[in-house]
């Protein structure tokens, strides 16, 4: 199969290194310089510098070639959210035939609050398009270490070249018709993350650095973000059991616990009193979780879906809360029914 990775970060890299030893695969970059260097070190030095790219795969910063490439097989979206309403549109405008498109990235539209989906359905009705996604760092993946993802469509038909792409070598690709609900567990995922992030970089009186506000308080962050992330899933229609599978429990257990999530990452140095502006230049890598959040709560209220742990990751984010602030707020909220 002819395949284009639109994105030359971490995970259209990973996901590229991949699939090409059985596809012919073009990876684009939007940066000339970025594509040239990978070309000639072999290497991702800006993204994922880790690993050696295979020779078979290839690398170029014209979009334009990539799709042509891609035109009947497959096209895979890997940029932010940010920028899949351009990469969609060009899609759209290159392959006017319609060859299935699947996006990577986890997030609400900033500002729009909307799903990728939802964008999808304004950018090109009628597309042949779905999601990727669930628990997986790219850097293991690259590496080939076992990892279940979960490919979602309103069409079966691009579920399946999903799983023709990338199911076999060390991934397994399972397959759903709940494309909301699996969004929304990559979303909120990484806002979640950032909360148990700040839990785990708190210092306590009397507790054990290492574990921040201790192992029980991150367990109860990740059961009580399940509880809003479902809340807020259900009401956008989606099915409950997705939140229960690889995107929802799975990827917030991953990104929520794992030291290589991005998003935690930002949480961890948040509870220590970092600036986010500076937590964000260091990282080097988008964290969506910082970019949705607000999104994701303004989008609840809008629904009547509580989400406390959410809202006090964007108080915290905005500057308006401290740390113990959050704690305090939530810690402090009225006894309730578990469900
Ligand atoms: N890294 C992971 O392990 C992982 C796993 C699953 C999903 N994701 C999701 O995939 C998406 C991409 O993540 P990543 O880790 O590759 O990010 P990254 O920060 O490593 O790389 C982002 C890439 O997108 C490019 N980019 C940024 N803005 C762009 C624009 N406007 N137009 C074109 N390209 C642009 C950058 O040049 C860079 O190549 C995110 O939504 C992330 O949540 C990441
Ligand atoms: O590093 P993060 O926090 O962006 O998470 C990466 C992936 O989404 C984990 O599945």
């Amino acid at each position: 199969m002819k395949i284009a990775v639109l994105g030359a970060g971490a995970w259209g890299t990973a996901l590229a290194v991949q699939a090409c030893g059985r596809h012919a695969v073009r990876l684009w970059a939007r940066d000339p310089q970025q594509a040239a260097q990978m070309r000639s070190l072999r290497r991702n030095q800006r993204y994922l510098k880790d690993r050696v790219l295979p020779a078979a795969l290839q690398v170029g910063a014209d979009l334009d070639a990539a799709l042509e490439h891609a035109a009947g097989g497959l096209v895979v979206i890997a940029t932010p959210m940010a920028a899949l309403p351009q990469m969609l549109a060009a899609v759209r405008e290159r392959l006017p035939a319609g060859t299935p498109t699947l996006w990577l990235c986890k997030g609400l539209q900033h500002g729009s609050a909307q799903l990728a989906h939802e964008i999808a359905q304004e950018v090109w009705p009628g597309g042949p398009t779905g999601v990727l996604s669930g628990p997986s760092f790219a850097l293991e993946v690259a590496r080939g270490q076992p990892t279940a993802l979960v490919a979602a469509s309103a069409d079966p038909a691009v579920c399946q070249r999903a799983v023709d792409a990338f199911h076999g070598d060390g991934l397994r690709v399972y397959t759903a018709g709940d494309v909301v609900g699996v969004e929304v567990g990559g979303a909120v995922k990484n806002v979640l993350a950032i909360a148990t992030g700040i839990a785990d970089g708190m210092l306590l009186d009397g507790a054990d650095p290492a574990t921040g506000l201790g192992l029980n308080a991150r367990a109860a962050l990740i059961t009580r973000g399940l509880a809003e992330m479902t809340r807020f899933g259900l009401a956008l229609g989606a099915r409950p059991e997705t939140f229960m599978g690889l995107s929802g429990l799975g990827d917030l257990v991953l990104t929520a616990t794992g030291g290589l999530s991005r998003n935690r990452q930002v949480g961890l140095r948040l509870a220590q009193g970092q600036p986010l502006a500076l937590i964000l230049v260091e990282l080097g890598h988008v964290a969506e979780g910082v970019h949705c959040a607000r999104s994701v709560a303004q989008r609840a209220e809008a629904l009547g879906v509580e989400m406390p742990i959410t809202q006090a990751v964007v108080r915290v984010l905005e500057g308006r809360w401290s740390a113990a602030q959050a704690l305090e707020a939530l810690m402090g909220r009225d006894a309730r029914p578990e469900h």
